[in-house]
């Protein structure tokens, strides 16, 4: 992984985006920073649930209580590992061209590796997020798909003669002229090339008009931003009907139905001791289930819970926060990574504490890049070494649930 992975949340104005950001960022008081990153302000850091390596040792049921990440934080063998999110506000159609806030937030949108779509499926704001009744959100998922795609070609058609003449003269290659444009957004060739590999027919570069580079920017887009739908305000009574709509019409895009709001409810009441909530689930304790350590609730409250749960968590399991960024981070490919000093206990630097350090890594990626990715360029590696001190080459791949806790011996410095 040359960087941390970044997921960006979209959404044209009033879907949700904000309520979607505070209700994945929410983390328990006792949670350290981000490893690597600093954090530009449209930067937060949302938790990732996993389960946890600590958790995988029958023999060892005293991991889970020695389990103590460095970041996050491990509850009963669930893991939440911090993953960067970018808040892309301000998208409205038109944006391409500066409308709205426009380019700017285009242009954030540049580092972010996968999206997160907030789609109000409510109906009741408009496509700038004016109050509204019976609108189909149907409209936001295609205007917002094309502002970002017109952006991509609108930067690209601007230099369009000129990129034609270069890739002529140098006798370049498809890959290397289209790396050449799209390095900017966080491309590599091999990205290119399969997006390139979906289009039927390509003709030689020369002869694309311009019903080819949308052809060619439309591809690209889905390899750069693979995005997952949260269709937003699920506990809306008009939300069902326009759910509906959209998994029929993009039935190949990944959608998780979702009620931010609940879910940012929910922990609260968590965190002022009304409630036992455990996130992603469907399960809440109140003070009639667990009277000596909750809160009691007033009527109001009770009838508010009653409703979530009758519209919200036993209909839908979950208020689908959890899961989005799950999505999310499977649509990149990302799984946990745990490195560790000793390979026998799996501790790290003070001995008792086990699986302190997990990363988020690209499966398939060769142990050898996590190696340097995690220790830096400059040193000098001896050998890896994986659960059972077995050595691993540097070219075997990372997997869920193999070469994925890892650890690294340096070749002490060679004295000059
Ligand atoms: N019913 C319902 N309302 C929600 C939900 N999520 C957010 N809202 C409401 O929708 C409105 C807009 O939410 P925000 O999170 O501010 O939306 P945003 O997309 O960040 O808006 P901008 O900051 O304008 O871009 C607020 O009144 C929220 O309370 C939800 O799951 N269900």
């Amino acid at each position: 992984m040359p960087r941390d992975p970044l997921i960006g949340i979209v959404g044209k104005p009033s879907s949700g985006k904000s309520t979607t950001l505070n209700s994945l960022t929410d983390a328990n008081a006792a949670v350290g920073a981000f490893p690597f990153c600093t954090i530009d302000p449209n930067q937060a850091t949302g938790y990732l649930q996993v389960p946890c390596a600590c958790s995988r040792f029958p023999d060892h049921p005293e991991y889970t209580k020695l389990c103590k990440p460095n970041y996050g934080w491990c509850s009963e063998g669930k893991r939440h590992v911090p993953i960067m999110l970018l808040d892309v506000a301000g998208l409205v159609p038109g944006a391409h061209s500066g409308r709205g806030l426009g380019n700017k937030f285009l242009d954030d949108l540049r580092h972010a590796d996968a999206l997160i779509h907030v789609v109000d499926v409510s109906g009741t704001t408009d496509s700038e997020g004016k109050n509204t009744r019976g609108y189909d959100p149907l409209y936001d998922v295609e205007w917002l798909q094309d502002e970002i795609r017109l952006w991509i070609e609108g930067n690209l058609k601007k230099r369009w003669g000129s990129i034609v003449r270069k890739h002529t003269a140098t006798k370049s290659t498809i890959v290397d002229t289209l790396q050449a444009q799209f390095g900017g957004y966080g491309s590599h060739a091999p990205m290119i090339q399969r997006a390139l590999s979906t289009i039927e027919g390509l003709p030689p570069l020369e002869k694309w008009d311009d019903e080819w580079i949308t052809k060619v920017v439309a591809a690209f887009m889905k390899e750069k931003f693979p995005t997952v739908l949260a269709l937003n305000k699920m506990d809306h009574p008009d939300a069902d009907k326009n759910v509906s709509k959209i998994m029929l019409k993009y039935p190949n895009t990944k959608a998780v139905l979702t009620s931010a709001i609940t879910e940012v409810f929910l922990r609260k009441l968590k965190k002022q001791g009304f409630i036992h909530y455990e996130e992603g689930t469907e399960f809440i304790d109140t003070c009639e289930d667990d009277p000596e350590n909750l809160k009691p609730l007033d009527e109001k409250l009770l009838n508010r819970i009653e409703n979530i749960r009758d519209l919200v968590l036993y209909r839908f399991g979950s208020t689908g926060v959890v899961q989005v960024l799950q999505a999310a981070t499977d649509l990149l490919g990302l799984i946990p990574v745990y490195t560790v000093k000793n390979i026998q206990t799996f501790t790290g630097g003070n001995g008792t504490n086990v699986f302190r350090d997990c990363f988020l890594v690209k499966k398939g990626t060769p142990v050898g890049r996590v190696a340097r990715y995690i220790m830096g360029g400059e040193v000098t590696i001896a050998a890896i070494e994986t659960v059972g001190g077995v050595r691993v080459s540097e070219e075997a791949a990372v997997e869920a649930g193999k070469n994925d806790i890892l650890a690294f011996k340096i070749a002490p410095r060679s004295q000059a």
